[in-house]
């Protein structure tokens, strides 16, 4: 079978977006297997978008992990499955669905030519730990101390439909969030559905930077969901931050995002940044093999991709 695809990312996070909006490509069964094998052909790929029917909105996505599994929700896919969506339907803002959740999608313009740029309000974010879940909790995960993973470290949960574990500290260290995100793996009795971990250093009070190890994946350039709940964590812990828009750093560039406090333990996010296409060609897919054929590359977002470095390595003086 010969399978289109389009390669793009969100601030350095990787997928293979297939359309299967008029005709489902790979079968359901299946989907797991494909983005194992697509993200082993290709292992600058962190998962693969599917773009399907939707019934909350013009499409709907899903997000599966280069490990195979499938999650509820990926926010820098959502801005690249927006973008595709966007100019296949001819539309500018519209509604998207996924798994869990509806959400919104307004495409917008950048301050950097050729950087397409969209904006993603993001509804139904909770502390509430049963929707996360992390178990021995009943209420909320706020600044606890979790021994199993760190003696010092003060960590919060979150749902973004899928669960996030985020810290606020000055030391960022590679090492320290493998073995964290390592043990997260092993204690499937305190995290039964696994954890993605972030964890965000301040630059100062409008800007951070977020770094995260991610469930079914490892170490990804960034992740939407981890910047948006890192960011309220942020908020929850100096509340004039609410509604204020935060810049947000991460290794893969920079994103806006501002956290609103709908009512008690419920908020949402507006998440801003670049939804750009790397590639596009063929995937030539057998049951038990998979090959990608590339064939052309959009080397105008590269070159503009390049520039949001720069300015993210500036600001981080790499
Ligand atoms: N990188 C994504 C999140 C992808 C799913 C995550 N690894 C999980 O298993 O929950 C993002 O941008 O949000």
């Amino acid at each position: 079978m010969v399978i289109n695809y389009i390669k793009c990312h969100g601030t350095g996070n990787i997928f293979y977006l297939i359309d299967e909006v008029n005709k489902v490509l790979i079968e359901e069964k299946e989907k797991s297997d494909f983005s194992i094998m697509v993200c082993n052909s290709d292992k600058n790929a962190d998962g693969v978008l599917f773009i399907g029917k939707g019934d909350r909105g013009i499409a709907k996505m899903r997000i599966f992990n280069s490990d195979g599994s499938e999650a509820e929700m990926c926010g820098n896919g959502l801005r690249c499955a927006g973008r595709y969506s966007g100019e296949v339907f001819h539309l500018n803002e519209f509604s998207f669905d996924t798994l869990k959740e509806q959400y919104y999608i307004n495409i917008k313009k950048s301050d950097i030519p050729n950087l397409p740029n969209v904006e993603v309000e993001i509804g139904n974010i909770s502390t509430d730990v049963k929707s996360i879940p992390i178990e021995g909790f009943d209420n909320k995960v706020f600044n606890e101390k979790l021994f199993v993973l760190s003696k010092e470290l003060l960590y919060t949960a979150v749902s973004v439909s899928n669960p996030h574990l985020v810290t606020i500290t000055d030391s960022i260290e590679w090492d320290v969030m493998e073995e964290q995100g390592e043990l997260i793996k092993k204690h499937k009795e305190l995290f039964p559905k696994g954890i993605n971990l972030s964890f965000l250093k301040i630059i100062n009070e409008n800007e951070v930077f977020v770094r995260t190890y991610e469930r079914g994946v490892g170490f990804t350039k960034s992740c939407g969901t981890g910047m948006m709940s890192a960011v309220l964590n942020y908020c929850l812990n100096n509340p004039h931050l609410f509604d204020k828009r935060i810049k947000v750093y991460n290794d893969g560039g920079m994103v806006l995002i501002t956290v609103k406090r709908e009512e008690d333990d419920l908020y949402s996010a507006t998440f801003e940044g670049n939804a750009s296409y790397i590639e596009s060609g063929k995937i030539i897919y057998e049951i038990d093999s998979l090959s990608i054929k590339k064939e052309s590359e959009y080397l105008d977002e590269k070159e503009a991709y390049f520039k949001l470095l720069e300015i993210k390595d500036k600001k981080l003086k790499i």
